[in-house]
């Protein structure tokens, strides 16, 4: 299996970084989807990575055609919009691979199509950070992604492994992707909160003894929900969110981070929301994320212009 084709839908600070590299591997067989004044502005202006422009071909939903792989990097609380306009350009062979943040996207992608094999992913060691069209990204990011276990890998993982090798993207396949997923999940809980009420970059965070222990404390509550949720994340997962955080650039900032001082709407209910809920059905206290996730709530509804 042989993919030709690739779609992606979110063309923002993530999206941005891996559609570069798509699309100086696959030319005009690599497309955002886009409709109206979204598409108008892509097309029109294209997107700067480190300061080099590349302006990749725009699809609209009824385009008519299929594609061999789509690649879905929006925000949490814009998937519904997104399994919507891509509908249509989703075949009976096409394969999804999710890049957001959390730990449901992929399984609310699944959900809707049924038929297609809908991969595990995330996107880790990553910095990206986008002002208007412009980003900017200096760590060696990582895409981890998969079936849920690959002790052996599918054809499609393997498929999709081959061509993000053959775009010079850096990426692994874990053989237990919800653990992946989970560590991730506990990272972001723990970092992104964090800097979104502090207003901290990573550099400020990792220097600072009071926002890292904050950080840890959030991350600890995961470790024990994970216990409670049968997940059981341990020492290695914890060690490898601290070699994240040891690998982010110091003027990065977390994408929570950047919703907040832009005053976007934030992914706190897919952070924290969720881990409330998870530990209320398994009777394990959180108190530490309570107060991050109403931090973070206050401030989103206070956002003045
Ligand atoms: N930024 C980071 O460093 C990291 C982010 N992540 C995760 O990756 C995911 C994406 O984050 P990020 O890239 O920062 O988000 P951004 O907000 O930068 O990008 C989201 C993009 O999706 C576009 N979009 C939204 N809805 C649609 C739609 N229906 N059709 C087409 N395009 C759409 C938006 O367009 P428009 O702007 O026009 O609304 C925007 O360009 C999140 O889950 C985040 O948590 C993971 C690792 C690191
Ligand atoms: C891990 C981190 C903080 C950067 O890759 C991230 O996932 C985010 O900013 O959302």
């Amino acid at each position: 299996m042989q993919i030709k084709n690739v779609a992606m839908i979110g063309a923002g600070a993530i999206g941005g970084v891996y559609a570069y590299s798509l699309h100086k591997l696959l030319g005009d067989n690599f497309a955002f989807i886009a409709n109206g004044k979204r598409k108008e502005r892509l097309e029109k202006e294209g997107l700067y990575l480190n300061g080099e422009h590349f302006n990749p071909k725009v699809v609209s939903s009824d385009e008519g055609t299929t594609f061999d792989l789509i690649i879905v990097s929006v925000k949490n609380y814009q998937l519904q919009s997104a399994i919507e306009n891509m509908r249509n350009l989703v075949g009976e062979n096409t394969i999804i691979l999710t890049l957001l943040n959390g730990i449901s996207a992929r399984d609310v992608l699944q959900e809707e199509f049924k038929d297609n094999n809908v991969l595990y992913g995330l996107a880790i060691k990553i910095d990206a950070v986008k002002v208007g069209n412009k980003i900017t990204q200096n760590s060696k990011a990582i895409i981890q992604f998969g079936d849920k276990y690959n002790k052996t890998m599918s054809e499609e993982v393997l498929a999709v492994k081959n061509l993000l090798n053959d775009a010079k993207i850096n990426n692994q396949v874990f053989e237990d992707m919800i653990k992946t997923v989970w560590t991730k999940w506990m990272l972001n809980i723990g970092l992104n909160q964090v800097s979104a009420i502090s207003g901290a970059t990573y550099g400020v965070i990792k220097n600072t003894p009071e926002l890292l222990s904050l950080v840890n404390k959030a991350m600890t509550e995961v470790m024990e929900v994970s216990k409670a949720c049968n997940i059981n994340l341990g020492d290695e997962n914890w060690a490898s969110v601290q070699d994240v955080i040891d690998s982010l650039d110091g003027d990065g900032k977390t994408s929570l981070l950047q919703d907040v001082e832009n005053k976007r709407k934030t992914e706190v209910e897919y952070f924290s929301g969720t881990l409330i809920k998870i530990a209320k059905e398994h009777n394990v206290e959180v108190p530490v994320n309570e107060v991050l996730y109403n931090f973070i709530k206050a401030k989103e509804r206070n956002y003045t212009d």
